[in-house]
């Protein structure tokens, strides 16, 4: 799905991380751990072509898309990308029902049909708010409402940056539960994430830093 070659980000002298040469693969969870401040979140930006990497390139099947220029890399991120943050990145005056419009806007998709406003509420638990404005909800809800964008969208990629950070256990549940569910459609996960239960239930785990291509989650926590 997405081939990376050689990649590398460093910001002056200081080397984040180098030489990444692996495929992140549809249908799978990829988790990247490490310290704070290893890189996680710079290498999600590079993957959301919000950031480029220093070295390497980036290839989604036969598109190089390291270097796109910014109207083409719009045209991938709303084509493609999915987002999962630690907080949450809704429209926090408009509804939950507008919330969601905004992603099923774009045509293309990878998948044949997506799944209704009201469906993906029910989903995950929030059946019949679609008229509850945003701020009025809480965290545990509001990252329920952007599960239910992803699952509107069903975007071919997300990217996850700490989406579990602020919530509790049963949330933290729903988001993994969802996410796989995702990949199990066919799209590609990527999660950076400090919270071992999360990386756990993961296929693979890059660390950032430290490892230049993904493991099998298993080894890591056997380790
Ligand atoms: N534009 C920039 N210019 C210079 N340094 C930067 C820039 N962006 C990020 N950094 C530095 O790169 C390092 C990695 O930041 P990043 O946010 O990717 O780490 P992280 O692993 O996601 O950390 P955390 O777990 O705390 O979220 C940090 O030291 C940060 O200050």
């Amino acid at each position: 799905m997405i081939d990376l070659t050689g990649l590398s980000k460093s910001f002056g002298p200081r080397v984040l991380w180098q030489d990444l040469t692996f495929t992140i693969e549809a249908g799978r969870m990829l988790a990247l751990t490490g310290p704070s401040g290893s890189g996680k979140s710079t290498l999600l930006n590079c993957l959301g072509l919000l950031d480029t990497p220093t070295t390497g390139t980036m290839r989604h099947h036969d598109q190089n898309i390291t270097r796109l220029s910014p109207r083409r890399a719009r045209a991938y991120r709303r084509d493609t990308l999915g987002y999962l943050f630690q907080n949450y990145a809704l429209i926090d005056n408009a509804t939950v029902a507008d919330n969601l419009s905004v992603a099923i806007k774009p045509v293309r998709s990878n998948h044949g049909s997506r799944p209704t406003l009201a469906q993906s509420l029910e989903q995950v638990g929030l059946a019949g708010r679609g008229d509850d404005i945003v701020h009025r909800l809480s965290g545990g809800e509001q990252q329920r409402v952007a599960l239910a964008r992803l699952i509107v969208k069903q975007p071919a990629i997300v990217l996850a940056d700490e989406p579990t950070g602020a919530l509790d256990l049963d949330n933290t549940h729903m988001v993994i539960a969802t996410l796989r569910a995702l990949a199990d459609a066919g799209c590609a996960v990527v999660i950076a994430t400090h919270d071992a239960i999360v990386r756990d239930l993961c296929d693979s785990v890059l660390q950032v830093g430290i490892t230049t291509h993904p493991q099998p989650a298993k080894e890591i926590t056997a380790a």
